[in-house]
């Protein structure tokens, strides 16, 4: 799921300081002069006590102890003119990015998405300055100590080296699984708060829907899902403080155990206490700094840098938006989806592509996963793999509302005008002219005739199933999305409504229009069809399916594969494996095994030799043709 541009911020990071070599070089200069300090703290104490206090000889002993002190001062000295050098480091990084965010942000027009990126770059700036601190200061520390100890003995770098080394090589192997880790689990933490935010203020929609149950599940899902990227990150999180503990705390061990070993051959005792000060007093607090530092903040900094250079302000957020505009009106890449952890996936692996402007109609047998591609698209439902972009940007989150809109085959009226039905998804009030112009297209002017009039209250109660569905369907249109999905939403309609009304989408000029379509008629008359059955999804033109998909032949002979309500041809499928659904919407035979299935039929086919456009297993059904 990590995008391609997953590595940039590291590759980034490198490029821009090697372009910085000569602060680089002053920042190490400096370092060097600061970690005289720390072969000092176990040298001079070594000879303080060998030379000095234990050699009967204390004005000696004071002496090294007095170096030492003056030691201190001058690295104080080398640490002030450290934190000159990685000022110059990080000021021209933030200038970078400031510039970067700034002109994004003019040229799209956004105010508040160049105040959150500021936000945002003060702390890249403040992290990528405690990084380089950390990490400087650690390589320079274990570098003044493993010198001092092979000054002291040899012996005594044997014995730490091994440890510290085997403790930096598995954080170093860490670090890359735990940023992934903790992106994960910060998109799943993002993912559910938006979710939240959705659906906190809806519930009284919600219960009017009797979609109870089903959003329950849904935020169920993204719950369990953080759960999961949480336990992740915290089994990662244990190997970290396994490194601290192999790192920091065995060399200190080792040197405890080993020391009448070490007395033994030659290792004095000052310089045995020198070591140990180098292993408490420098080693294991450095690598400390470096483990905590540098694991949540390279994370961090990962992530902040990505979202800044890359994706904008904040993930799903403005950043989308800063996105939005370019690219395919739709595009699915390796999207696999499972009603739950143990379920079967009913996508797998689905790539695809849907051009601007374009007419695309799905098609498959009932239960087949043609609603939950279209719950995927809406962003309703989270993908558990793969990704989706509605106009170059996320289908969740701030913004996304606005790119797309899924009218349901369960239209929803509610009590009020019918002016008020049909302005609902739109903030402000619709010009009369407007609302009209909607209705003659797609086809409800003769209701609104009939109710007199757009400001006739409505009861929900007394309109047919089809007049509630062509509210819902200029309600939709009036929204005016770029992207519009009708999940067998005029499935009440006759078949010269529903044509008017696909028609009327299609024809919005930029607009893109996804069917899930209820007759074969909505295919013949879409630029390309998806065909999905449970194995495959093959996506091309109509002819071009005729000649290539014997399922899709199939549903063609089968004329109306919803249930008999007025299709085409109004026939049956000629296979048994494309099972009608009754007129109901309730599926004859269960399908065993799965949490909260409602009971509809998987019709599994092979689409046997023939070239494919794209397939539910590892190939993509973008635009081929
Ligand atoms: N909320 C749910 N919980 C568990 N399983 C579900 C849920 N919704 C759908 N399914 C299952 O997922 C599979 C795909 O269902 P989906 O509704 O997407 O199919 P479909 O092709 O749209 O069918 P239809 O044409 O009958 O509407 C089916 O096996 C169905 O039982």
């Amino acid at each position: 799921m990590n995008p391609p541009h997953a590595q940039g911020p590291y590759r980034r990071g490198v490029r821009f300081l090697w372009r910085k070599w000569p602060v680089v070089l002053r920042l190490a200069l400096w370092s060097v002069l600061e970690t005289g300090q720390t072969f000092l703290t176990g040298y001079a104490l070594a000879r303080a006590l060998d030379d000095g206090f234990l050699a009967g000889h204390e004005a000696v002993g004071l002496w090294w102890l007095g170096g030492a002190g003056l030691g201190v001062v001058v690295a104080a000295y080398g640490t002030s003119r450290v934190y000159r050098a990685v000022a110059d480091l990080v000021e021209p990084l933030r200038d970078s990015l400031v510039r970067q965010v700034v002109g994004r942000g003019l040229h799209d027009a956004d105010s508040a998405a160049v105040s959150r990126l500021t936000q945002q770059v003060e702390i890249a700036r403040d992290t990528f300055a405690g990084l380089i601190m950390v990490s400087r200061s650690f390589v320079f520390t274990a570098v003044g100590a493993l010198v001092g100890l092979f000054s002291l003995d040899p012996l005594l770098l044997l014995v730490v080296a091994p440890p510290l080394l085997a403790g930096i090589a598995l954080f170093v192997a860490t670090l890359r699984p735990l940023a992934r880790r903790q992106e994960e689990f910060l998109v799943a933490d993002e993912e559910l708060a938006a979710r939240l935010g959705v659906v906190c203020p809806g519930l009284r929609d919600v219960t009017a829907a009797g979609a109870e149950d089903d959003v329950a599940a849904d935020l169920g899902r993204g719950v369990a899902r953080e759960y999961r990227t949480a336990a992740a990150l915290a089994r990662w999180g244990v190997l970290r403080t396994a490194s601290l503990a192999i790192g920091g705390q065995l060399p200190l061990i080792l040197l405890l155990t080993t020391a009448p070993w070490l007395l033994d051959n030659g290792v004095t005792p000052g310089a045995l206490v020198g070591a140990l000060a180098y292993v408490t007093q420098a080693l294991l607090p450095a690598l400390h700094n470096l483990v905590h530092g540098l694991g949540a903040s390279g994370s961090r900094l990962a992530i902040v840098l990505r979202r800044l250079m890359w994706e904008g302000p904040g993930s799903g957020g403005g950043a989308e938006a800063g996105r939005a505009g370019q690219g395919p009106a739709l595009e699915l890449s390796s999207v696999t989806f499972a009603y739950g952890p143990h379920a079967e996936p009913v996508l797998r692996n689905l790539g695809l592509s849907v051009a601007r402007g374009e007419h695309l109609a799905v098609v498959g047998p009932s239960g087949i996963g043609k609603s939950t591609l279209a719950g995927i698209v809406a962003g309703l439902l989270v993908p558990d793999a793969g990704e989706v972009r509605v106009e170059g940007a996320g289908v969740r989150g701030e913004g996304a509302v606005g790119r797309r809109v899924l009218i349901p085959q369960e239209a929803y009226v509610f009590t009020g005008t019918l002016r008020e039905n049909l302005e609902y998804l739109r903030a402000e009030p619709v010009p009369e002219s407007e609302l009209t112009g909607a209705a003659e297209a797609v086809g409800l002017a003769p209701l609104v005739a009939r109710l007199g009039g757009l400001d006739t209250e409505l009861v929900p109660g007394e309109l047919s199933a089809g007049e509630r569905q062509l509210i819902a369907l200029t309600r939709a249109y009036v929204a005016y999305a770029p992207l519009a999905i009708l999940d067998e939403a005029t499935c009440h309609l006759d078949p010269v409504a529903e044509s008017r009304a696909e028609r009327a989408f299609a024809a919005r000029p930029g607009g893109t229009l996804v069917v899930i379509a209820h007759r074969i008629s909505s295919a013949r008359r879409a630029d390309r069809v998806l065909v999905m059955d449970g194995v495959h999804a093959l996506c091309g033109r109509h002819d071009e399916l005729m000649e290539r998909s014997p399922l899709y032949r199939d549903l063609n002979g089968a004329g109306d594969w919803g249930g008999g309500r007025g299709g085409d041809r109004g026939g049956v499928a000629s296979d048994p494996a494309l099972a009608l659904r009754d007129p109901y919407g309730v599926d004859p035979v269960p399908r065993p095994g799965l949490p909260g299935d409602r009971g509809h039929v998987v019709a599994h086919r092979s689409v046997g030799e023939m070239e494919t456009v794209g397939d539910l297993g590892d190939r993509s059904a973008s635009r081929g043709e």
